[in-house]
């Protein structure tokens, strides 16, 4: 672990037909790098990417930050069961290992705020050193799933190889097994 790199490279991706057309403002990916810049306290880079909805649009564009070195790529918008929402399926086709327990647990806070949380299909996978995990669309979504998740992303980037990230305690109290 000691030849972690120590600037994390971070992706935001919005998935958006509207947005990409710039039919309206993306707000979830400024709303992304705002939470991330209030909680990572490590030097970051972190870029933003807006692609149509669609299973080649969303695959192409992650494999090539994935392939392209990206530590940690968020993707918002496309999970749910619209016809245009292909991004789980996008996601599954450059994945190589999913982790459930993200999804699982981004659904269950989201479900106390909103019922209709049950029907995003978000989930976190992996590819090479990447850990790619997917958020519903509505900028109002990026703080719960994330305030709910985010303190087991440090270490799970540990294990896979990528690079260390730091948080803000006060925010987000990242777990490492003791001597991590
Ligand atoms: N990136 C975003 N920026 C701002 N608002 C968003 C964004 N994504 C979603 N929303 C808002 O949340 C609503 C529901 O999101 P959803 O992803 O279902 O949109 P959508 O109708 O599929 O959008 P699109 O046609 O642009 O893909 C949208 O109508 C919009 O008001
Ligand atoms: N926290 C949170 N989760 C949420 C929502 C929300 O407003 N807040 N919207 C839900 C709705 S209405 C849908 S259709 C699904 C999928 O949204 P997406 O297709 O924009 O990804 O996310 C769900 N999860």
């Amino acid at each position: 672990m000691s030849e972690q790199r120590l600037t994390a490279r971070i992706a935001i991706v919005t998935v958006s037909d509207r947005a990409s057309r710039g039919e309206y403002e993306d707000k979830g990916g400024p709303g992304a790098e705002e939470w991330l810049r209030g909680v990572v306290t490590s030097p970051v880079q972190i870029d933003r990417h807006i692609v149509p909805d669609g299973r080649d649009t969303v695959a192409t564009k992650l494999r090539e930050l994935a392939d392209g070195g990206a530590d940690l790529i968020l993707v918002t918008g496309g999970t749910g069961p619209a016809p245009r929402d292909l991004t789980p399926e996008a996601v599954f086709d450059v994945a190589e290992r999913e982790l459930p327990g993200f999804g699982e647990e981004m659904r269950r806070a989201s479900l106390a705020e909103v019922p209709t949380a049950i029907l995003s299909r978000q989930t976190a996978v992996t590819r090479g050193a990447s850990l790619i995990i997917t958020i519903p669309g509505k900028p109002a979504a990026i703080a719960t799933c994330l305030d709910a998740v985010f303190a087991a992303v440090p270490y799970c980037l540990d294990l896979m190889g990528a690079a260390r990230i730091e948080t803000d305690p006060a925010r987000i109290k990242a777990f490492r097994p003791k001597g991590k």
